[in-house]
């Protein structure tokens, strides 16, 4: 599926909840003058929709039965990334704690990662001047045959404190509630049958605990650019 122009580079990047892969991967892809796809959004664009139109999240097959209706629409200009539903803009909606504790069981539903890997390879072959593709299994599935795969991780303190910054401000109650909602999703995300959050055996691993995100962000750069360099 990854038919791109040849000098196209097509960078995926996976890891846990928290640990630097959309703000990683639109900086990359703003630098290098890549397209950019945040899977996770529309993940949580098909549960935002599913909640709306009161299918119960928790009923797999009732899911699967309305997976395939509302039509999902990602932009991917890495400067500002868009996601409409149905011709809505759904980028704050699909944001709220709902859809947050909700999209897991959403996205382990086999007929709705059929529908948005379909819909992922469609965007990647796309773009013809390359791409970065964040998630959770796009170097295992998506898009097996990346140029550059990056599994990102942190410590889940780091990322707790990161995610609880983000919100309120850095109270002690909030980092540990913070902390068992990203690890229960990630469990979540890790333990399901239909390709699970997972390293691909071929992908670089960098553990961004220690690291500011300016760095990460040199780092997956230097890393596209070697890959670029060894193509020449
Ligand atoms: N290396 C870092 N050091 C400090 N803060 C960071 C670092 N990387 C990311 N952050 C911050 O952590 C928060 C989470 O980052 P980001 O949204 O990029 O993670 P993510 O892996 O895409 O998360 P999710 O999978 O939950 O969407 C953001 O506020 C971001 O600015
Ligand atoms: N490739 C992917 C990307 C995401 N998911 C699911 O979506 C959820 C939300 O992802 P965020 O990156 O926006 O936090 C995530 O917890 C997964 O359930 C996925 O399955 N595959």
């Amino acid at each position: 599926m990854e038919t791109a122009a040849p000098s196209a580079v097509i960078v995926a990047i996976d890891g846990p909840s928290g640990t630097g892969k959309s703000s990683t991967s639109k900086a990359v892809a703003a630098k290098l003058g890549l397209r950019y796809l945040d899977t996770g959004a529309q993940y949580r664009a098909i549960t935002w929709w599913m909640i709306t139109n009161g299918i119960d999240t928790d009923d797999a097959d009732a899911v699967a039965l309305a997976a395939g209706k509302p039509a999902i629409v990602s932009g991917t200009d890495p400067a500002a990334p868009t996601i409409t539903v149905d011709g809505v803009d759904a980028s704050g909606p699909i944001r709220t704690r709902e859809v947050t504790s909700k999209v897991s069981a959403v996205s382990a539903v086999p007929e709705v990662r059929a529908l948005i890997t379909d819909l992922q390879r469609g965007i990647a072959a796309e773009a013809e001047g390359g791409i970065v593709v964040e998630g959770r299994d796009i170097g295992t599935t998506v898009l097996p045959d990346a140029d550059l795969k990056v599994f990102l991780t942190a410590s889940p303190e780091a990322r707790a404190a990161r995610r609880s910054g983000e919100l309120r401000g850095k109270d002690a109650a909030d980092v540990a509630a913070t902390k068992e909602a990203l690890i229960k999703r990630d469990a979540a995300d890790s333990g399901r049958k239909t390709s699970p959050l997972a390293k691909a055996g071929d992908a670089v691993e960098v553990d961004t605990t220690e690291l500011t995100l300016e760095q990460v962000i040199e780092c997956v750069v230097t890393l596209v650019e070697e890959k670029r360099a060894g193509r020449k």
